[in-house]
């Protein structure tokens, strides 16, 4: 296949064009994320938010564009195999000194699958993995920025230090107390390392830009001593005089990965080189997978791509099976899970029993806001993927049944690529972290009984953070709609997150009424509902007997909810949020906070 010559004359061309394309997108994305550091230094918050929204929409508008270029100039998609096989490889060599050659890589795959329409691709003329390192790149700009800075401290000029790395993002706003933030972060770091013996090689690394979202900056680095490293992150915020304080000082894998959660918008940086970053940030976290670190880094698209490759790897190199995932079944999604695999795979029925009055686009729209709202940290995020094929012989014979029984318009069983395994082919589906689901979680606790003080602290815990999760969402602005059990998860560092989004609404589109009272004692007696509902009517005092059967359950959770169940709750929220009020994210516990943020809370 590997052609002799690269003989045929349009192929630089088209594949200079789509380069183009790529550099333009990629300008337009790092202007919108550099932006964000005058946002945030002029406390623009409802337009960092936006920003990020729309900011998530450039890749596909990108594609798009170029793909009519290429059609109109250079009739690109009847253009022959022998020359997109050509078009590949000048492509990857115009890449060789490319400061984002695998985000390029990717948007090559994108235009080129829009072009040639998938029945018609295969592999050899896309990316299936990375034709060029994305090792040890350097922009050769005489005024680039490197990824990272390091300094040297002594132990006795920390705080100097310190200083010197804060004034290095010449951040245009005065902080409120500097030295006293300062102060506060060495006593924080004091403990962790109280026990060093300092080596030779002391130092800090700090990541050249920092890491905005809503209305924080985010300072990331590490520490090393020696063959030692300590990951680190001070989140900078704004006080009421729109001075800067640091709020917090966050330390070890665990706090990076809060912060960096599947579960939160994605970070606003300038970067040159992404992959720079990503290496970086993966040697703080190195058990987040990289397509997670991308996807926070707002290249969501190369996050989807890296994904899949990990998926169809690990899929060729384990042998169970796929199974309907654990837990009580959807009305709406169908959904199932490989064990050795941590994420499950969504698919939308073809039909929903009568109580769920909703449409396939309805839904679909749902996720799409999930996708560009504030995720706070508590909905998980989605990948979308169309015509996916998985092979047959994978899914477990009950998970077939299902797919047949509910979603047949979604699947076709084929062997598509002729290699003579049958494959299952989806045509739409959702794939998100996997989580226990928050009922399972609880029964675990309650079967351990909850005499046994684990089993009670596991309960008492997901019980309030279930609570907390609700006001996040609602101070975001989000009614989550089906507030069971079941359709939240807990992640793995014990925090509740939602994840079933086929009935969330904006806060400010709902009417949190109280129930009226009775009209008669037939009213009174009467288990129905008998007043006049709206569409989007909600009656906070009766969401008790579908949640607080368990009076264990009710217990904790009236100790530290009951507000929940009023009416005047929402509504008090749905104003601030009408007024303006863009709310705090704190992407770590509010016990971490320095005392001077924590007084104003
Ligand atoms: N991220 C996840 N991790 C683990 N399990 C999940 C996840 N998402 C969904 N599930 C499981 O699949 C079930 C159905 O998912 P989901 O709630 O999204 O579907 P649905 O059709 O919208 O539900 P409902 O009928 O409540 O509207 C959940 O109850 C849970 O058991």
């Amino acid at each position: 296949m590997y052609p002799e010559r690269l003989d045929a004359p349009q192929a630089y061309d088209i594949a200079k064009a789509m380069l183009d394309g790529f550099n333009r997108h990629y300008r337009l994305f790092r202007t919108e994320s550099a932006r964000a550091k005058h946002r945030f230094e002029t406390a623009d918050w409802h337009g960092q938010q936006r920003a990020q929204r729309e900011r998530i929409e450039f890749y596909d508008l990108r594609v798009r564009e170029c793909v009519r270029r290429l059609e109109k100039e250079f009739q690109a998609g009847a253009q022959g195999m022998d020359v997109w096989y050509q078009v590949k490889l000048h492509y990857i060599g115009l890449l060789v000194a490319h400061c984002q050659p695998e985000l390029a890589e990717t948007f090559f795959n994108s235009v080129t699958t829009k072009i040639l329409h998938r029945t018609h691709f295969h592999n050899d003329f896309i990316f299936v993995r990375p034709a060029v390192s994305t090792e040890y790149i350097e922009s050769q700009d005489p005024g680039a920025r490197p990824s990272y800075r390091a300094y040297y401290p002594q132990p006795e000029s920390l705080r100097e230090t310190l200083a010197q790395v804060i004034a290095g993002f010449e951040l245009q706003r005065p902080f409120e107390d500097l030295e006293r933030d300062i102060g506060y972060v060495l006593a924080a770091m004091q403990p962790r390392i109280a026990g060093f013996k300092l080596r030779a090689n002391f130092q800090i690394q700090v990541l050249s830009s920092l890491f905005f979202r809503n209305k924080g900056a985010y300072l990331v680095g590490k520490v090393i001593n020696g063959f030692s490293s300590m990951p680190f992150a001070l989140p900078i915020l704004h006080n009421e005089a729109g001075q800067l304080f640091i709020d917090a000082a966050l330390f070890g894998e665990d706090d990076l990965l809060a912060l960096f959660s599947f579960a939160r918008a994605y970070f606003m940086v300038d970067m040159e080189v992404p992959s720079a970053y990503v290496q970086f940030l993966a040697g703080l976290m190195p058990r987040k997978p990289l397509a997670e670190l991308y996807s926070a880094l707002g290249l969501a698209k190369q996050g989807k791509t890296l994904f899949y490759r990990e998926f169809l790897w690990h899929l060729k190199h384990s042998s169970d099976q796929l199974r309907i995932a654990p837990g009580i079944k959807g009305m709406v999604m169908l959904v199932f899970d490989l064990p050795s695999f941590p994420y499950v795979f969504k698919l939308i029925k073809d039909e929903f029993p009568p109580q769920k009055d909703t449409t396939r686009e309805q839904v679909e729209s749902k996720y799409q806001l999930v996708k560009r709202h504030d995720r706070v940290g508590r909905m998980a995020d989605t990948l979308e993927y169309s015509l996916v094929a998985l092979p047959r012989e994978r899914f477990s014979e009950a998970l077939m049944a299902e797919l047949l029984a509910h979603a047949p318009a979604q699947i076709e069983v084929s062997d598509r690529d002729g290699d003579g395994q049958q494959e299952v082919i989806i045509r739409h589906l959702y794939i998100e972290r996997r989580m226990v689901p928050l009922n399972l979680y609880l029964q675990e606790a309650f079967d351990a009984g909850l005499d046994d003080p684990q089993a009670r602290q596991q309960m008492e815990r997901s019980v309030i953070d279930y609570g907390n999760a609700i006001k996040d969402l609602v101070a975001a602005n989000i009614f989550p709609g089906d507030m069971l059990w079941k359709n939240f998860g807990v992640t793995r560092g014990g925090k509740v997150v939602f994840y079933d989004y086929d009935e969330i609404e904006y806060l400010t589109d709902c009417h949190f009424r109280a129930v009226p009272p009775p009209r008669c004692e037939e009213d009174e007696l009467s288990g129905e509902v008998w007043w006049k509902v709206g569409p989007r009517d909600v009656f906070p005092e009766t969401f008790a007997p579908f949640l607080l059967g368990n009076p264990a359950v009710r217990e904790v959770f009236m100790r530290h909810h009951a507000d929940l169940l009023t009416p005047q709750y929402w509504q008090a929220q749905k104003e601030r949020i009408q007024h303006g009020h863009v709310h705090d994210v704190f992407p770590y516990p509010a016990e971490r906070r320095f005392p001077a943020g924590a007084a104003r809370a």
